[in-house]
């Protein structure tokens, strides 16, 4: 029977995808394997030795256990680094239904927590990838780690780093192939989530700690907030060349 890809981890990393992968469902049950699409992408930082040593990786899909060799397992080459609760999570959820794009599933937190285990510790989290497919992964932390641009630098100074923002397809070089039409506004979660896909599954949204219910935050509150953030705001604008109208 196939086993788990990796064991179970600490509470903050950033789980919710899991919700769908615990019971092995994923964003699209039915939609048949992307090349080599496997369950290990997915899985939480912190894989067990065995798994790293083992050149058979075996997932899961739908009863049928689907065994990856192919490809290889190679650095990301664009890394999602922020911010925090800028929607990462979703942009590298959606982002992964190209199949140019292949990621894993956790949050590895190499470049801020777990530097010392070494690149190929990184690089062994990787799902393999073929020619011309795209290797990503997502850790918000990075953005205020001052230590992750050297570092992520070390491993690769080409390597594109994504801040939630803009038009990430035409960034990483991609065929705009996820659109508008993947999508529909869930008014309960209060976001897009994905449409049902080809066959039988149903519309998912991404899990539980999205999405959650929001103080009211007194007026002079997001009034000293305003003031605070606009001088920053403004020399981003500045920079990215864009008004992005947050006053
Ligand atoms: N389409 C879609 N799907 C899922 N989540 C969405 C989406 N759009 C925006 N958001 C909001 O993004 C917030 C979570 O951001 P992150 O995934 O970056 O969080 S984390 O930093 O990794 O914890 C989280 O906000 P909060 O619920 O306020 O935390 C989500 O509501």
């Amino acid at each position: 029977a196939p086993r788990a890809a990796y064991r179970q981890q600490t509470s903050d990393l950033d789980y919710d995808i899991l919700d769908d992968l615990r019971s092995p469902r994923r964003l699209f049950p039915d939609a048949p394997f992307q090349r080599n699409r496997t369950g290990s992408a997915d899985a939480p930082a912190e894989p067990s030795q065995n798994t790293l040593d083992s050149e058979k990786e075996t997932a899961k899909s739908n009863g049928i256990p689907v065994s990856n060799t192919f490809g290889t397992k190679r650095f990301p080459q664009a890394i999602i680094i922020g911010v925090k609760k800028g929607g990462t999570r979703a942009l590298l959820e959606f982002l992964r239904i190209h199949p140019d794009v292949r990621a894993f599933g956790a949050e590895p937190h190499f470049f801020d927590r777990f530097y010392d285990k070494g690149l190929e510790w990184y690089r062994n989290l990787m799902p393999r990838t073929l020619d011309g497919q795209i290797t990503m992964e997502k850790t918000p932390s990075y953005f205020v780690t001052k230590e992750a641009p050297s570092r992520i630098c070390t491993m690769n100074c080409q390597t594109k780093l994504i801040v939630v923002m803009g038009r990430v397809q035409d960034f990483l070089g991609l065929k705009r192939v996820v659109s508008d039409k993947h999508f529909y506004f869930n008014q309960t979660k209060g976001f897009p989530c994905l449409k049902k896909p080809e066959g039988s599954s149903r519309p998912r949204c991404l899990g539980k700690s999205k999405g959650r219910p929001h103080p009211q935050i007194p007026s002079e509150v997001l009034q000293r907030l305003r003031d605070f953030y606009r001088p920053f705001n403004h020399r981003f604008y500045q920079m990215s060349g864009q008004d992005f109208g947050w006053d």
